[in-house]
């Protein structure tokens, strides 16, 4: 049995972020949100591998429970929409995101840091929620995460784009329940157009690596440009 079967067996879902590790400084806000937002969207986290990832002889009372807690929430939430914020990079913004979200329930536990040559990197593991072929991530997963991480080392570089073109080579399977390393670095900005390069790779094996062009939208603010790094 390999490692990866071995931790498919005992896991439903994808691992707590607690569980991935890196150097660097972290290039998001880590902390708890003192409304238990955070802690919330973790459970749901939670939740989605269980239901994905399993199968029940019966759940209508969990239909019940998850219906009375999504009624409750509806009551009681205040809705964060777009034209309130309208800017890059807010945490209201940033909150939402499916990438790096600490509000969405979807995002993956992506938690990136950066390194002094402004190089930026994830460790992660993906469970099933992800699974695109038996046992491997999802190719549109890895397209996403790719996107987010050239975004986020255009960051780090204090730029900002919107994505113009995202070229991925998928050079060998992304296995679920493995360490995965996602590595970003801005290569290089000519007036408002810059590009960025990423890789994945599962131990040593490369899995897919990605280059993009980004676009800085016009009219963009000197502050906006780093702003999920500087929160
Ligand atoms: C923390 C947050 C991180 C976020 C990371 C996630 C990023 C995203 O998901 S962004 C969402 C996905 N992307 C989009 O929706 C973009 C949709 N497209 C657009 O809005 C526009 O086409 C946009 C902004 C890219 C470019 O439009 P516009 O600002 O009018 O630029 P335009 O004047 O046409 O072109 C500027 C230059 O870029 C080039 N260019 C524009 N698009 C492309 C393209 N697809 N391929 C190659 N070159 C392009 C042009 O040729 C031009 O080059 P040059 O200056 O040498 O003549």
């Amino acid at each position: 049995m390999t490692a990866s079967n071995e931790a498919e067996q005992n896991q439903v879902g994808t691992a707590d972020p607690a569980a991935a590790s890196s150097e660097g400084i972290p290039l998001l806000p880590q902390d708890e949100t003192p409304s238990g937002s955070t802690e919330l969207a973790r459970e749901l986290r939670r939740l989605r591998g269980l239901v994905a990832g399993s199968v029940y002889e019966d759940v209508h009372d969990a239909v019940r429970t998850v219906r009375e807690l999504a009624d409750h929430l509806e009551a009681v939430g205040k809705p964060v929409r777009p034209k309130d914020y309208g800017t890059w990079g807010t945490p209201e913004h940033i909150g939402a995101n499916p990438a790096i979200g600490q509000r969405n329930p979807v995002s993956p536990p992506l938690e990136p840091v950066v390194f002094p040559d402004a190089t930026v990197r994830a460790d992660l593991e993906l469970g099933i929620e992800y699974q695109g072929p038996p046992g491997c991530v999802h190719g549109g997963i890895v397209a996403l995460l790719f996107d987010e991480m050239l975004g986020l080392a255009n960051a780090a570089s204090k730029s900002v784009g919107m994505t113009a073109d995202l070229r991925i080579t998928y050079s060998s399977p992304t296995p679920l329940y493995a360490p995965l390393r996602f590595e970003a670095r801005q290569d290089r900005v000519e007036g408002r157009k810059i590009w960025a390069s990423a890789t994945l790779h599962a131990g040593n094996t490369l899995c897919a690596s990605a280059e993009g062009l980004f676009v800085e939208p016009c009219g963009i603010r000197d502050h906006e440009r780093s702003r999920p790094i500087e929160g």
